[in-house]
């Protein structure tokens, strides 16, 4: 099958600053990708080309086997777009704005039934230039939803809505996502990508610092995992009874007066076996995975 998204070998340059360095990401049709990065790490340039908004110093980027910069419009075509710092035209509604992206696409239907999925039918008829940051967010989404397209790119698609927007958004992600669409979306924010992404890329400082499913980001990460185990007898011994298992990074009593344990996925269970064996029982046992938030963490860390 054709990629959605293919990006080669990807620079962009301004003057001697390397704002994308030598990127390479493969997106495949029906993928959500979330691209996570630190403010100024390299997203929206990087959305910015494969829009072909601005051109590679060197590199190419297809989509769907269509090069976006030769053949660009083609490529856009299939898209539905939420750039960043996107314009409201001032003296036009939000049905208006809706209404000018079917014509463009050449889409027949009621602007209000796009307007209804993002929630602001109520504000049709107003003046899109009066409205808050979240209603232009969701009047520019619903644009890009225009024509069911094939794919979906979004920079920062929850920036400046409320947490109930936020979800919204989310949920018509996925809803996309279900009919066919392939979706690729920016944000800085983690439980925003973790929550609706098959897939993850983390940028850092231009570069593409690791790209993975959530769960294969933890195998990486260390695949470790912290157990939290209520024990009859919480001695103070028993952490040192299980820090001598290979695979086991620390061990502690918390102040819940459990057993807290940090270590490998493939020793928990010589861990549960070492506290059941002395002079305590093992009562319950919860496991904690990193969040996307740690793993984020240790993949940028060090190099700030
Ligand atoms: N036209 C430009 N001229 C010079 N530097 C630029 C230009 N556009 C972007 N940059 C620099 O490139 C780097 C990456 O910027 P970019 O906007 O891609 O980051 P980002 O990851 O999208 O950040 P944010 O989350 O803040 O939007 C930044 O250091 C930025 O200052």
């Amino acid at each position: 099958m054709v990629l959605a998204i293919r990006i080669s070998d990807v620079t962009k340059r301004y003057g001697s600053f390397t704002a994308v360095d030598r990127v390479d990401l493969a997106v495949e049709q029906g993928e959500v990708f979330g691209f996570l990065g630190h403010n100024g790490a390299g997203k929206s340039t990087m959305i910015n080309m494969l829009l072909d908004f601005i051109r590679p110093t060197s590199g190419s980027i297809e989509v769907f086997g269509a090069d976006c910069r030769t053949d660009g419009v083609s490529a856009r075509e299939r898209m539905g777009v939420l750039p960043e710092g996107y314009g409201v035209y001032a003296g036009l509604t939000g049905r208006q704005h809706v209404q000018f992206a079917m014509d463009s696409k050449g889409v027949e239907g009621d602007p209000l039934d796009v307007l209804d999925r993002v929630g602001i039918t109520d504000a049709a008829d107003r003046d899109a230039d009066g409205y808050s940051k979240g209603m232009a967010q969701r009047m520019v989404f619903a644009m890009a939803l225009v024509g069911e397209p094939e794919l979906l790119v979004l920079d920062e698609p929850t920036s400046g809505l409320d947490p109930a927007g936020a979800k919204a958004m989310r949920e018509t992600i996925l809803e996309e996502n279900e009919r066919g669409a392939t979706v690729f979306f920016s944000s800085h924010i983690l439980e925003q990508i973790e929550a609706v992404a098959d897939r993850v890329g983390i940028m850092h400082h231009g570069q593409l610092a690791a790209v993975d499913t959530i769960d294969g980001l933890r195998e990486k990460a260390g695949g470790e995992t912290k157990l939290i185990v209520s024990v009859s007898d919480p001695d103070e011994s028993l952490p040192e009874t299980v820090e001598g298992i290979d695979g086991v990074e620390s061990a502690r009593i918390n102040d819940e007066q459990q057993v807290e344990v940090t270590c490998a996925k493939h020793v928990k269970m010589d861990v549960l076996l070492a506290l059941n064996g002395q002079n305590s029982e093992v009562l319950d046992v919860t496991t904690e995975e990193p969040s996307l938030e740690d793993l984020f963490v240790e993949y940028t860390r060090g190099s700030e």
